[in-house]
């Protein structure tokens, strides 16, 4: 097991290159998953922090120091960030694994993929300088023009637990490249290892107000970023109502934002795969990996009925396999869910689904072994039929739910029942039917007999109600630039558009 005793800091908010207590000196309690105990708590920034933030981050864009930088030298800190979080990764793991039930095996992944997203956005930031500015020819004697990519100013980025430093890292990242000012706004279920994102840049000397980061609760903190008149754009991860919220106050001020507001993902498994085993396991992590909270879990195994009993026998037998226990002991593969309320939240949605007529064909409960904290049995739901609740909601939890369909049509038919569209994978060893399914899939995200893999370069995001704008990749850079023309009037010649008055 690893080390339960790593102190958790005691820290204050991030803004401007500094600790600074909230005005209001309120803080919110750090609980373990786990445990159900305190561990230490974080400071609960209200509107006040959040206005003394957009003042640091403004002042940041308007020095030289940040404001005036190109492309590789903002390279330079985001690699020094990216060394620190390596350098200081085993403790970081273990904070988010304390904070957030997350295994330490996960963590541990988290935090290099952490600073690979540091070292892949370095790299776009050093490209940037050489497309910055990009000369368009108009065939015009009159006219020359140029377009320039520029910092959109200063961008609120609001994030979940799930993934809590590296969602946070996949705005962030992008959002400094482009030379912005960012004001992030973690998840108040787990803050702790973004706050220790604040002393690494500290540490590196990273020009203050760049990035300021401010915890606390959602309306409290999160609702004044949002509706902010100087802050130019929100990036969000979170939930669908609160995305909705977001999205509301935003309008008022016509203000941008990126919303990536999770799924209700299929799994379409056809009988031609040759390995059970192997499908059987892409199905499993694909929804109980991070004790299925994920907004991309695949969480409905759509499985063709002549392979139907078969592969629901292979999964048994994976599922049954899987260890759960606390996340830090070694081998864990599956740790508690979030908090008490993540908790309630994912019982009732098996109690529901049982009392509308679906079977628990696996899991459902309490583990035995577990007498504290938030731990729910991977679990497999049949019987079920699409008007029910467990077929349609988000449950962020790990719940599968299993449907058999007969032909292609109806597995497209039933993979696309669903207000959601961010991810969707098929398991199929037809190339033909694959490409098939690739156009048919109403989601941003295609997964071809394998579920959840995650790369830098690709583009994460949705459409439907799993929102829109995309994190990561080239587009995640886009999204935190402004692009301006620029056209100037070269001839020597008057326009000629009004009568000239000396020709009276
Ligand atoms: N798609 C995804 O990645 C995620 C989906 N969820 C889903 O959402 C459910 C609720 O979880 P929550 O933690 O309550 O998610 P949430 O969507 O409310 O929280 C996400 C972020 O938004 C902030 N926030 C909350 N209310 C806000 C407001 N009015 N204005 C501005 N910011 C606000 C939170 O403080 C947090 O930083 C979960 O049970 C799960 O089903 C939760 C986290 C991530
Ligand atoms: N594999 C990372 C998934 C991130 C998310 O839940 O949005
Ligand atoms: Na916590």
């Amino acid at each position: 097991m690893a080390n339960r005793n790593v102190p958790i800091p005691r820290r204050q908010l991030y803004i401007g290159g500094e600790w600074r207590e909230p005005v209001k000196k309120k803080r919110i309690p750090i609980i373990n998953p786990a445990t159900e105990e305190i561990i230490g708590d974080i400071p609960a920034a209200t509107a006040e922090d959040v206005d003394i933030a957009v003042e640091a981050a403004r002042k940041a864009i308007a020095r030289d120091d940040w404001g005036s930088t190109t492309g590789a030298q903002r390279a330079k800190y985001l690699r020094a960030i990216a060394a620190k979080v390596l350098e200081k990764k085993s403790v970081l793991a273990t904070l988010e694994s304390l904070d957030s039930g997350k295994t330490l095996f996960e963590s541990a992944a988290d935090m290099d993929d952490v600073a690979g997203c540091f070292e892949y956005y370095a790299d776009l930031a050093e490209a940037l300088d050489s497309r910055r500015k990009i000369p368009v020819n108009l065939n015009s004697d009159s006219f020359k023009t140029y377009v320039l990519r520029e910092p959109l100013g200063v961008v609120g980025l609001i994030t979940p637990w799930n993934y809590p430093l590296l969602m946070a890292i996949w705005k962030v990242a992008p959002a400094l490249a482009a030379g912005c000012a960012a004001i992030l706004k973690p998840s108040e279920l787990a803050s702790i290892t973004c706050l220790e994102l604040g002393e690494i840049c500290r540490e590196i000397g990273l020009p203050s107000g760049a990035l300021n980061i401010l915890t606390g609760l959602g309306p409290e903190a999160g609702g004044p970023l949002a509706s902010h008149p100087h802050v130019d754009k929100i990036s969000f991860t979170g939930s669908g109502p609160t995305g909705s919220k977001i999205m509301t106050a935003a309008a008022q001020l016509v203000k941008p934002v990126s919303l990536e507001l999770g799924g209700k993902s299929p799994i379409v498994v056809f009988d031609d795969i040759d390995n059970l085993d192997i499908a059987a396991e892409w199905t499993l992590f694909g929804i109980f990996v991070n004790t299925g909270q994920v907004c991309s879990a695949t969480s409905r195994l759509i499985v063709q009925e002549s392979i139907a009993s078969a592969f629901l026998d292979r999964l048994l037998k994976w599922t049954k396999n899987i260890k759960i226990s606390d996340p830090l002991e070694e081998d864990c593969k599956l740790g508690p869910v979030v908090s008490a309320g993540q908790y309630e939240k994912v019982l009732k949605f098996i109690s529901n689904a049982k009392s509308e007529g679906a079977t628990i064909l696996y899991g459902g409960e309490r583990p035995q072994h577990l007498k504290k904290g938030y731990y729910v049995q991977p679990t497999i739901i049949t019987d079920v039929n699409t008007s029910m609740e467990i077929w349609k909601e988000e449950v962020f939890g790990p719940v599968l739910c299993v449907k058999t369909f007969k032909t292609e049509e109806e597995a497209i038919e039933l993979a696309n029942d669903t207000k959601y569209g961010l991810a969707a994978a098929v398991m199929s060893k037809d190339v033909k039917r694959c490409e098939r399914f690739t156009k048919a899939f109403q989601s941003g995200i295609i997964w071809i007999n394998c579920s959840q893999p995650t790369f830098n370069q690709l583009p994460w995001g949705g459409k439907k109600r799993s929102g829109f704008g995309r994190d990561l990749g080239e587009w995640g850079l886009e999204s935190f630039l402004n692009i301006k023309q620029v056209t100037e009037y070269t001839s020597a010649e008057p326009w000629a558009f009004y009568k000239s008055p000396s020709k009276n």
